[in-house]
């Protein structure tokens, strides 16, 4: 069923006859929305601010089997309207048609905005009236001020997939398989982190994904620094892979300081043990 998604490096701008133009940190639902009306030769052009964390650049083309192309905000946004259309032009020769939503705006200060585009640009311009679902309008914005809420679901409901994290493997502070029980130890650099807190998660190592639950938040019953940790439901997984891959799904509770190492695991096991209905009775 899936698709292979192709990359740029592979696929000549000259064959490019649409593509779908903004930030794209997220590839939510609303992102989709663009890129379901391009046609088979079409791409993604992608502004860099610098400042996405949902999807990071280098992580970004999982999300579409459109070609992604990568523009760097600070070296065209001096552009005038007229400016950027050539450039548009040039890099995409056979371009025919341009897909943007409805509060896209480009140009120096951003004072040029749709109907401008449709002046400006000699083909099909379509324009995507604002996405919503549940009443809610899709942007990345929102996403980030849910996960940083703690509300992953709603998060995952507005990106259509789950809110996904890569980070590298790191020690930790060696406790865990003695007293508690055995986690990953990850450092986190260019994604956003949910709220502190326990949740329900899917750990991608060695290629496999893994039932668990993941611990975000200063450990305050021990050590008090910040720890992204995740253990494995009922697998004793060896760590081949340094790059490991967490999947948010639910959030079960805040972090909490308690009075012994016994009831952190007392509450750990608990914690798993909520995990583990969750994934046999479902949501
Ligand atoms: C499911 C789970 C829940 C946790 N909850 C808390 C918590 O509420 N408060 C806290 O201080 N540490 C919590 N921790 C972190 C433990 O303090 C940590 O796993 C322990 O310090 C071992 O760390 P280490 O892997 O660096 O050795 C939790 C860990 C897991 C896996
Ligand atoms: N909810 C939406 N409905 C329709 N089009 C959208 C929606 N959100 C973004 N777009 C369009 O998608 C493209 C990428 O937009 P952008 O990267 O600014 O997304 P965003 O989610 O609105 O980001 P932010 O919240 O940071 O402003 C633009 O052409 C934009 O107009």
């Amino acid at each position: 069923m899936e698709m292979k998604n192709s990359s740029s490096i592979l696929v000549n701008k000259q064959t490019i006859t649409s593509i779908a133009i903004g930030g794209f940190d997220g590839m939510h639902a609303a992102h989709q929305k663009l890129f379901e009306r391009l046609d088979e030769h079409g791409a993604i052009v992608s502004i860099e601010s610098g400042y996405a964390n949902l999807t990071p650049k280098r992580y970004r083309q999982e999300y579409s089997k459109y070609p992604i192309y990568y523009y760097v905000l600070d070296n065209i946004k001096h552009l005038e309207g007229d400016e950027f259309i050539r450039l548009i032009n040039e890099e995409f020769p056979n371009l025919q048609k341009i897909v943007v939503g409805f509060d896209f705006c480009f140009g120096k200060d951003r004072k040029y905005d749709t109907q401008n585009l449709k002046e400006l640009f000699h083909g099909d311009v379509e324009v995507i009236e604002e996405y919503k679902i549940g009443g809610i309008a899709v942007h990345s914005r929102y996403i980030r001020y849910y996960l940083a809420e703690g509300n992953i679901e709603l998060a995952n409901t507005l990106l259509g997939k789950e809110y996904k994290i890569y980070g590298g493997r790191i020690k930790g502070q060696g406790l865990g398989s003695k007293s508690f029980v055995p986690t990953i130890n990850l450092r986190v650099n260019e994604f956003l982190l949910p709220k502190e807190g326990v949740y329900i998660t899917k750990t991608i190592l060695n290629e496999i994904e893994y039932d668990s639950v993941t611990f975000l938040g200063h450990r305050v019953t021990t050590d008090g620094s910040y720890a992204v940790e995740t253990h494995i439901i009922d697998e004793n997984v060896v760590e081949r892979d340094y790059t490991t891959q967490i999947k948010f799904l639910k959030r079960i509770r805040d972090n909490q300081k308690f009075d012994s190492f016994e009831e952190l695991k007392k509450q750990i096991l608990k914690d798993i043990e909520s995990a583990k209905k969750f994934f046999i009775y479902g949501r």
